[in-house]
């Protein structure tokens, strides 16, 4: 009898690369931060040969605001650290079927693409996953960062079967695992609430440029995808809510509404808040400084009779189960892909999003 045992099954080793904004480590990063920002041709749309004075001008005259801001945050933000905890817990729970490990490359500042990318390479994945922790695809941020790693890439040559989570607005899992945050928050408040006081629940999003979502953007649409989607994982007869936008940061026109004039409006009605991020996966310096500290101060201008934020997701346990999902998924799709009703490609029209564009230009996976 042939007592060989049959061939263990090959676990793919799989690169999966984390796509972050990044945010300074130090007070003395804060500037080269933002300039950095301000000089990335998704951000700021103005010519080419403008750009680098403009971004450079941006970033200096809005430095002494940032830097007190961070301040409050011990001088540096915390992305990175949350980040490097959202890595450890995807890697594990990763492990039993895939030989996966979790690299970070953020956009601003370190670890830079290209420094990860020196990483990757060193580890020798037999394929790459770019896995954005934006849940929504803009291209300010996913589109962005994407494009920086196939830089990164061509410069050093690197070419390696790559798939593309692009976006992942409507996951379920996503949805599950925000509205339990959202209903233990809820609960929170309403105990803390006298009972004839109503409560409305504002879902914040990062906002845009008005431009930049006539160009095509599908950030704004799908920020109400995922908005509908954790409104009915809710179960809340009746639930009074809406969505806003926050963080302005150039003059233009931003997409309504915004975060400040609903806290405002709510004041004059008598609705407390509860407020929920719901464009970022993680803590940062516009949940913590702009939400917790600013917009709680507004509230208190304006006479909110009770003002309360729903935690971002971090390291949640089903956030992370959720996370291992859309790898998996996406690995077993083998290309780019949306996540939208279950890995079908996102119904908006890829002339008007730039997700066709990402896929053409992820190198072809191996034939199997
Ligand atoms: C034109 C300016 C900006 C656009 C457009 C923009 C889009 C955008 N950003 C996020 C998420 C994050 N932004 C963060 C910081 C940050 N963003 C801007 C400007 C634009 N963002 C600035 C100037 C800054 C720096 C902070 C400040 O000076 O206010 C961060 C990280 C912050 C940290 O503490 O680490 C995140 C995350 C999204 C989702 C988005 C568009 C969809
Ligand atoms: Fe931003
Ligand atoms: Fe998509």
């Amino acid at each position: 009898m042939d007592a060989t045992p049959p061939p263990s099954p090959h676990r793919r080793r799989v690169a999966v690369v984390l796509l972050n904004l990044g945010g300074p480590d130090s007070p003395a990063a804060v500037r080269p931060f933002l300039t950095n920002l301000f000089r990335d041709p998704a951000i700021l749309r103005v010519p080419g040969l403008v750009r680098p004075w403009l971004g450079w001008l941006i970033a200096a005259l809005r430095t002494k605001a940032a830097t007190a801001n961070y301040a409050i945050l011990g001088g540096k933000s915390p992305l990175l650290e949350l980040t490097q905890g959202q890595a450890e817990a995807l890697e594990a729970a990763l492990q039993p079927d895939l030989d996966a490990r979790c690299f970070i490359a953020m956009r601003y500042w370190h670890p830079f693409a290209e420094e990860t990318l020196r990483e990757v390479m060193a580890w020798a994945p037999e394929e790459v996953l770019l896995l954005p922790l934006y849940p929504q695809f803009s291209t300010t941020t996913t589109g962005s960062s994407a494009d920086d790693w196939t830089t990164a890439c061509a410069k050093a040559g690197f070419s390696i079967p790559t798939t593309t989570l692009c976006c992942w607005h409507s996951d379920p899992g996503y949805a599950q695992a925000t509205a339990r945050l959202v209903t233990d928050s809820y609960a929170a408040a309403r105990a803390a609430l006298p009972p004839e006081t109503p409560l409305r629940v504002l879902f914040s999003a990062h906002g845009l440029p008005e431009s930049i979502v006539e160009a095509g953007d599908p950030y704004q649409w799908q920020i109400e995808r995922t908005v509908a989607q954790v409104v009915s994982n809710l179960h809340i007869e009746g639930l009074d809510h809406l969505v806003c936008y926050q963080s302005r940061a150039t003059p233009q026109k931003w997409i309504t509404p915004s975060t400040e004039a609903e806290i405002e409006r709510a004041g004059h009605e008598g609705v407390a808040l509860l407020v929920c991020p719901i464009a970022f996966v993680s803590e940062h310096s516009e949940t913590l400084v702009e939400l917790d500290v600013e917009y709680r101060e507004v509230a208190e201008k304006h006479g909110v009779p009770g003002y309360f934020r729903v935690p971002a997701q971090n390291s949640d346990p089903a956030f992370i189960a959720a996370l291992a999902g859309l790898a998996r998924r996406a690995l077993e799709g083998g290309r780019s892909l949306c996540s939208f009703a279950g890995g079908r490609q996102c119904p908006k029209v890829h002339a008007d999003c730039p997700h066709g564009r990402i896929a053409a230009n992820a190198p072809a996976r191996a034939a199997a």
